[in-house]
């Protein structure tokens, strides 16, 4: 008996050894895993307490900067009310985290240097990799000139994408009748082939389309698109109006340009930003929905996730089901997050975007169109509260309690916008641990 006691316990021993073991192993391929995912290793790059006070210019810089971002932050305008009765009494340009990291009070002990690891969930075009554009533009890091030139071949991509669909569009949905000239215009841009280089010829020929009366005029109404696969790009604007820039073959983007480029992430993508003893290890993730097979590759050992729902896609298809509602399917995945069990001690901030795109639409279209069951006056904060009770109720079904979960307004393609987000979601989240791990 006492033999087999002794036999069962090695056994046991053997068994918690070797689960120990197997735990480790994980680990070590999660990291290895990332190292494959990284695209880039962007920084703040361990700028040291000594280093900083050597760069008295750049400092002085970055506290500019950083007041700026708060005095924005103090002036949110409209959705300041919103913040105010969100469900967390959300206080506004909350920047304790910012101005330690700008000012540098943090101890510079390498042993107590804290990471985070968030991920990015959402579906596609919510604004995920927008919003870690901005972060990484906040966090004084330059895009390089690889990353540049990336940006500059999407943003031709989508000029000619989003030509074509309000070509096609106005002709075969809006059956709208083209001028004789338009026509010509047409006829020519259907001879480009398909992934050809494009060519100054080509440009001009674009341009002309652009430039049309009927064109403009379908481009303001390009919501009738929404549900078809003629669906228009959001901020694709900025780049039309500039074509005669973006064709010149010496052309990079510059920073407003990226941060409103859309370029699709396919992969899982690192972004680690680095404020001292702070690292912020960033999961950007694929939203279609082919991508999202990608994303409990990440799943370990997960802090934060940030879950991004554009507010204006109310109206929208996927572009991969045209049947299918985005604004539901975002519901959908935001209960399986709630619901996973890898999730049940992870902080979850639910970041609404596109603000500014929402205001617009609700002026063009009811969200009682499409979502039947809402019986509001169709203003922005009657809607929003709307679509914020319908995640709260899918986080309560999951297993969160409504209260674990923080909720934010953003247009991600402003930066103040974000910096307000940010520094609300480190002080409450990140700060609270920080110190924590500090009087440890
Ligand atoms: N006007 C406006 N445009 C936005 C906002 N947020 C994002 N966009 C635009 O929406 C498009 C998609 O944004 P992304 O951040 O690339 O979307 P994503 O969630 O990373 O999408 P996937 O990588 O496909 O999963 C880009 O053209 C952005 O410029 C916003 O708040 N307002
Ligand atoms: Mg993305």
């Amino acid at each position: 008996m006492g033999n087999s006691n002794l036999k069962n316990k090695n056994k046991f021993g053997i068994k918690n050894r070797n689960k120990k073991k197997n735990k480790k192993k994980n680990k070590n391929k999660i990291k290895e895993k990332e190292k494959k995912y990284t695209r880039k290793l962007s920084l703040m790059k361990r700028k040291s307490l000594n280093d900083v006070k050597s760069k008295n210019k750049k400092k002085n810089k970055n506290k500019k900067k950083f007041r700026s971002l708060t005095n924005m932050a103090q002036g949110f305008g409209n959705d300041k009310q919103l913040f105010d009765y969100g469900t967390n009494n959300l206080a506004l340009g909350s920047d304790q985290f910012l101005q330690r990291i700008l000012s540098h009070e943090q101890p510079q002990d390498s042993k107590k240097r804290i990471e985070f690891r968030i991920l990015f969930l959402g579906c596609a075009e919510a604004g995920k990799s927008t919003i870690i554009k901005n972060l990484k533009n906040l966090s004084m890091t330059k895009f390089s000139n690889e990353e540049k030139i990336e940006f500059r071949d999407a943003i031709r991509d989508l000029i000619f994408n989003n030509i074509k669909n309000l070509l096609l569009g106005s002709k075969y949905q809006l059956q709208l009748e083209f001028s004789s000239s338009l026509e010509a215009l047409f006829l020519e841009f259907n001879k480009i082939p398909p992934k050809e280089k494009l060519r100054n010829s080509h440009w001009n020929l674009i341009q002309k389309i652009w430039e049309t009366d009927l064109i403009k005029q379908v481009y303001q109404k390009r919501e009738e698109f929404s549900k078809s696969e003629y669906q228009i790009t959001d901020s694709i604007e900025i780049f039309l109006d500039q074509i005669s820039k973006i064709k010149q073959p010496e052309f990079l983007p510059n920073t407003k340009e990226i941060i409103h480029c859309y370029l699709p992430t396919k992969f899982i993508v690192l972004e680690e930003l680095v404020f001292d003893n702070i690292v912020l290890r960033i999961h950007d993730l694929p939203g279609y929905r082919n991508g999202r097979k990608q994303w409990p590759s990440v799943y370990d050992d997960i802090q934060v996730i940030c879950f991004v729902v554009a507010l204006n896609e109310y109206d929208m298809s996927l572009r991969e089901s045209k049947g299918e509602n985005r604004l539901r399917d975002s519901l959908n995945e935001f209960s399986n997050i709630c619901s996973s069990p890898w999730f049940s001690k992870t902080k979850i901030i639910l970041i609404f975007n596109k603000t500014d795109l929402f205001k617009t639409k609700l002026q063009k279209k009811k969200l009682k169109s499409c979502f039947p069951e809402y019986n509001g006056d169709n203003s922005y904060q009657d809607a929003f509260e709307f679509i914020k009770s319908k995640f709260l109720h899918e986080s309560i079904i999951g297993q969160y309690n409504k209260n674990r979960i923080n909720i934010y307004l953003s247009n991600s393609t402003d930066i103040n916008s974000v910096s307000t987000t940010f520094n609300c979601i480190t002080n409450k989240i990140i700060d609270r641990d920080m110190e924590k791990n500090f009087n440890k």
